[in-house]
């Protein structure tokens, strides 16, 4: 949760991706705080300044590039011992201009798979995740026959679902194990991600690990997760996002933000306080309940990395 005595340091950040989908990364002048370290382009907004104009002229004045469009990806509040900034990260989808040092930095343009390798400013690491999130994350139903599960998992894929959250509740664990290694090597194929929803097992090769609001609660630092596996968990409220924090999750599902077919008179979040409860967190968070593909736009507009949904993106490819 920010911290209301402290004086946060606007600065404005950009991730810009080129037509293959690599990330220019631009490297921190040595005399500078944070000198030496590989950042997203950007500076701080300057008084009377709105944070898009600021990305224009910092892009321009540190790239040699004009900003043509972006949307918001991120916010993030830290509090380093000499300063407290709040980057506001922005995904840049259009530009003009072919970017270069202007300033005499380093830069360089870096897969999203590159970039957990390199050495950045401690704030970073979310925006890191965020870039490497697509904007649209897929639950998968409960799978009855597998044949016919992986066989429309690929169709998913092939229209360009590049997050699985692989949830099977009704198999045994035997089972959910050896349809989540299928699974995963479908979804690799694709170049997509694959999070498994709790085995008492996790794969190796699996991308993350997805805990319910429940085992939020369990004990610190027993879920077995390996090095470079995501964590991410379900939440409903305030505090089992604070308690995501706490633990130390990557990302999160916040839900319901609006009503959901299965339990169509049940209470749901709305934008708003979608909004309101993601500006307080410094992790992506995805939006659950009663989302179909157009809300993408909504997500993003409220400071969400994006929407997950189970049946719309089931039945509607
Ligand atoms: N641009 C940028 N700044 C970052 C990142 N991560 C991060 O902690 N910061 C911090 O945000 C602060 C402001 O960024 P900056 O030094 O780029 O500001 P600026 O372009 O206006 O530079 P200037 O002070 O030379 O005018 C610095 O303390 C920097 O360490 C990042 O990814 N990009
Ligand atoms: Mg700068």
């Amino acid at each position: 949760m920010p911290n209301t005595a402290v004086k946060y340091l606007h600065v404005v950040a950009a991730v810009i991706r080129d037509a293959a989908g690599n990330i220019l990364l631009a490297q921190r002048p040595a005399h500078k705080h944070q000198g030496g370290k590989w950042e997203f382009p950007g500076g701080k907004v300057e008084s009377g300044e709105i944070p898009l104009h600021a990305l224009s002229r910092e892009l321009d004045e540190e790239l040699g590039i004009q900003l043509q469009q972006a949307q918001p990806l991120i916010k993030i509040r830290y509090v380093y011992s000499e300063l407290a900034v709040l980057l506001d990260v922005w995904e840049v989808t259009a530009f003009s201009g072919i970017a270069h040092g202007r300033e005499g930095q380093p830069v360089t343009w870096f897969s999203a798979e590159q970039l957990p390798a390199l050495e950045f400013p401690p704030a970073n690491y979310p925006i890191i995740t965020a870039a490497r999130l697509p904007v649209r994350c897929l639950i998968t139903p409960e799978p009855q026959d597998p044949a016919d599960f992986l066989q429309q998992l690929a169709v998913r894929l092939q229209a360009g679902i590049r997050l699985v959250v692989f949830r099977a509740k009704s198999l045994a664990a035997d089972d959910y194990v050896a349809l989540a290694g299928e699974v995963i090597s479908l979804a690799h194929g694709f170049g997509a991600k694959v999070i498994l929803n709790s085995p008492p097992l996790m794969l190796a090769q699996a991308d993350g690990l997805h805990l319910t609001s429940t085992q939020l609660w369990g004990e610190k630092g027993v879920f077995p997760r390996r090095e470079g596996q995501w964590l991410s968990a379900s939440c409903h409220d305030e505090r089992e996002l604070q308690r995501a924090a706490d633990i130390g999750v990557d990302f999160a599902f916040l839900s319901p933000v609006l009503p959901t077919l299965s339990h169509p008179g049940a209470a749901h979040l709305g934008w708003e306080s979608f909004a309101a409860l993601v500006e307080n967190v410094n992790f992506p968070v995805y939006a659950l309940g009663g989302m179909t593909p157009d809300h993408v736009v909504n997500a993003r507009q409220h400071g969400g990395q994006g929407t997950a949904a189970i049946r719309s993106v089931w039945s509607s490819v």
